[in-house]
C-alpha cells in the first residue's frame, strides 16, 4: 500500500550512511510549557529540529502540537528554553524569531484573501534579501501564472502553495509547517508533499502531519506528543512501523503499510 511515491531524498537526507557524527540540531526545544486564555495546553515538550530534512511532530488531535509551534514562534506566552543553532530565542517576540529565520506555515493557510497572490508574496519578503523567485516559482509554477489572481479565490492546495511559497521565498534556518495537507484531494496532498520534499532541501522542517504516508515518505526523526507531553522520540520508520506504539500513541493502527490517520 504504502509507496515513497512523492520523493524519498527528503526521508535520506538527514541519515549520514557513513557513520560520522550527525550535525548539531537547529532548534532545540527543552521543558516547554505554554498557556492559552489561562489554559495550560503544553505542559512538557522536548523536542530537536535535525539540522537537515523533516522532523515530525505527531500525536492525537487536540494533544498541543499546534499550540507547541505557536509557542516557539512566540504567538502564545510560553516558558521553557529555546534555542536557535544554540542562540535561546525563547524571550524574543514574534517578529523576532521569524527574523532570525524561522519560518511558520500555518494550519489554515491564511493567506490575504484579498489581495493577489503575487501581492501576498511580495508581502512576504523579507527586507534585505535574497528572495528566492526562482525556486519558489519551480516548485509552483501556478503561482507565476496565477500572480494577478485575489488568493482568496484560489483552491485549497493553491493557497497551501501560496502559504508555502511565503516562507521559502526567504533564506530561513527552520520551517515549522502545520498540517500542509489537511482536506487535500489526493493528488494535491502529492504535490504538496513533493513540494514540502524540496523544501526540506532548503532549510530543515519541523512537520505536523496527520497523514503517514507523507510521513513515512518525507521524515527521518519523530517526535509524538500526549497530552501536552513529548512521550516518544526517535526514527520515524522505526515508529510507523511498530503498530503497537502506533496504536497507542496516535489511535491508528501501524506497521509496515501505515496509512494515514
Ligand atoms: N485559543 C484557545 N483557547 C482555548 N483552548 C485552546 C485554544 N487553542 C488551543 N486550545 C486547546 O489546547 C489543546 C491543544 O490544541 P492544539 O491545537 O495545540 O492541538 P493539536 O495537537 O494541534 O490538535 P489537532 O491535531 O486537532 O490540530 C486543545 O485541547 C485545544 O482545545
Amino acid at each position: 500500500m504504502t509507496s515513497r511515491t512523492f520523493s524519498s531524498s527528503a526521508a535520506e537526507a538527514s541519515s549520514p550512511a557513513d557513520g560520522s557524527t550527525a550535525p548539531a540540531p537547529v532548534l532545540v526545544v527543552r521543558d516547554l510549557a505554554a498557556h492559552v486564555a489561562g489554559q495550560q495546553v503544553v505542559e512538557h515538550v522536548d523536542l530537536e529540529v535535525a539540522a537537515t530534512g523533516v522532523t515530525a511532530l505527531l500525536g492525537r488531535n487536540g494533544v498541543g502540537k499546534t499550540s507547541t509551534i505557536k509557542a516557539v514562534m512566540g504567538l502564545i506566552g510560553r516558558s521553557g528554553t529555546i534555542e536557535l543553532d544554540g542562540e535561546d530565542i525563547s524571550t524574543l517576540p514574534t517578529f523576532k524569531v521569524a527574523s532570525r529565520g524561522v519560518a511558520y506555515v500555518p494550519e489554515d493557510r491564511e493567506v490575504f484573501s484579498g489581495l493577489t497572490v503575487a501581492e501576498n508574496l511580495r508581502l512576504a519578503e523579507r527586507r534585505g534579501g535574497p528572495h528566492r523567485y526562482d525556486l519558489v516559482y519551480e516548485l509552483f509554477p501556478e503561482l507565476r501564472e496565477r500572480g494577478n489572481q485575489a488568493a482568496g479565490t484560489l483552491s485549497g492546495g493553491q493557497q497551501q502553495m501560496v502559504s508555502l511559497a511565503r516562507a521559502l521565498l526567504n533564506e530561513n534556518r527552520v520551517l515549522l509547517i502545520d498540517e500542509p495537507t489537511k482536506g487535500l484531494a489526493p493528488r494535491l496532498v502529492t504535490d504538496v508533499a513533493h513540494a514540502l520534499a524540496r523544501a526540506a532541501e532548503v532549510a530543515p522542517v519541523l512537520l505536523v502531519e496527520q497523514n503517514l504516508h507523507v510521513v513515512r515518505d518525507l521524515a527521518h526523526h519523530v517526535v509524538v506528543l500526549t497530552d501536552g507531553r513529548s512521550v516518544h522520540h526517535g526514527d520515524a520508520a522505526a515508529f510507523l512501523d511498530d503498530p503497537v506504539a502506533t496504536q497507542r500513541l496516535l489511535g491508528v493502527h501501524g506497521g509496515p503499510a501505515a496509512g494515514a490517520a
